[in-house]
């Protein structure tokens, strides 16, 4: 049996500097696990644009299909803003979801104890915090026909569709279900059925899909209040469902509650291959921090809980991705912090690969 392959694409900013981290993490699970991996690294985004004049390669979108699991650090940066849009770093990583029918994006939005004190919130309303958003990641407004920008009389008319079939609300929701039924068994479906003709399909085809399921709690929402209710009262959630530019900015509104962005990791899946593994990508929500990148100031806990999930759900090492996580929830309980998640005490803040060698030291304490 050759070795699963992982494809490497660390993009921009703070991106390379993340995965760094993640090849170290990574090297110690052949060294002392025996999971030994395939990896190889291309390029995406402004990266994969400097060289080719596209944000991804074909050979690269070819390679992504082939490989067992893609990990991607962030695309993005001011210098790319004013590229034509057809050519932006992120149409790279939205052809990579796309084109891999990565449908299901999972954002696990976890309180470790160590951090509830710096969260956004006050301690008891995250403390023990364990939730997970589940984005429907091709399709909606992100993708819907027709696009762009037009001549409308005297003026210019910006457009987007938001656009969903049955099939594409029903598979998304599927898997919010099939989460919930080995997590807390309720779902919170996220929409807004209340002005928008797509949300109104969202309700009914969620609705339909939870007969399936009828040991777990279905609850509708209107997306506006969601994002209220998340800062309000986080832990009444178990598994949010929800479409993709309500998850984009829901996650990110999830991820404050943790204690930065910088935490947040997720999983992207699609159908299963040959292999019975699913075609996946695995990234942290963050982007490429472009106010702090080469400064060695990132922190690189969202991209290596990224490959946590990878180790879960692409190479079935559900216990080794238990280790890594308790490995990074120790070094944050021995009070070890990049700058992103310390206060104005003076504490003095470590830098990226700091953060990494720190999880590598609680790895090796938990042989
Ligand atoms: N998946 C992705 O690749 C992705 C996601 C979001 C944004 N982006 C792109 O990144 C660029 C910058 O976007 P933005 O500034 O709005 O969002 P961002 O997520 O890059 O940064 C937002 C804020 O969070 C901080 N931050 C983010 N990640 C951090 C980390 N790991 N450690 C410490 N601090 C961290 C940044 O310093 C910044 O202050 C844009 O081009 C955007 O399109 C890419
Ligand atoms: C970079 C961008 C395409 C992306 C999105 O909007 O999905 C990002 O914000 C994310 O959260 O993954
Ligand atoms: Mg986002």
């Amino acid at each position: 049996m050759p070795n699963p392959s992982i494809l490497i694409l660390p993009g921009d900013g703070i991106g390379p500097e993340v995965m760094t981290e993640v090849r170290k993490i990574i090297s110690w699970f052949g060294d002392k696990r025996g999971l030994q991996f395939d990896v190889s690294e291309d390029l995406v985004g402004g990266a994969a644009y400097d060289k080719h004049g596209k944000p991804l390669a074909d050979e690269t979108m070819a390679k992504a299909q082939e490989a067992d699991a893609v990990l991607l650090g962030a695309v993005g940066g001011p210098a790319y803003d004013d590229l034509d849009f057809s050519v932006k770093p992120e149409r790279g990583l939205l052809r990579l979801r796309k084109e891999m029918d990565l449908y299901s994006n999972l954002r696990p939005a976890q309180c470790f104890d160590a951090l509830a004190d710096f969260s956004s919130l006050k301690k008891d309303i995250v403390a023990g915090l364990d939730i997970m958003i589940v984005r429907e990641l091709t399709s909606g407004v992100y993708f819907g026909e027709p696009r762009g920008i037009f001549e409308e009389g005297n003026e210019r008319v910006g457009i987007n569709t938001q656009r969903y079939t049955e099939s594409e609300i029903e598979r998304a929701a599927r898997s919010a279900f099939e989460l919930a039924m080995r997590r807390g068994k309720k779902v919170c479906s996220m929409e807004k059925a209340n002005v928008m003709e797509s949300g109104i399909l969202w309700r009914e085809v969620v609705t339909r899909v939870s007969a399936d399921y009828p040991e777990v709690e279905l609850s509708h929402m209107y997306a506006d209040n969601g994002a209220m209710q998340l800062v309000r009262a986080p832990k009444q959630f178990d598994v949010i469902l929800t479409d993709n530019l309500f998850g984009d900015i829901l996650s990110d509104c999830a991820a404050m509650l943790t204690g930065s962005l910088g935490m947040l990791p997720s999983a992207s899946l699609g159908a299963p291959m040959e292999n019975g593994r699913p075609k996946a990508l695995y990234e942290p929500v963050h982007g490429s921090a472009p106010d702090i990148a080469g400064q060695g100031k990132a922190n690189p806990i969202a991209c290596i809980l990224s490959f946590a999930m990878a180790l879960r759900y692409s190479f079935d090492q559900g216990s080794e991705a238990d280790r890594l996580e308790a490995a990074v929830e120790k070094v944050l309980a021995d009070g070890v912090r990049t700058a992103d998640l310390l206060g104005e005490d003076g504490v003095e803040p470590v830098s990226t690969s700091q953060m990494g060698d720190a999880v590598l030291a609680a790895l090796d304490a938990s042989l």
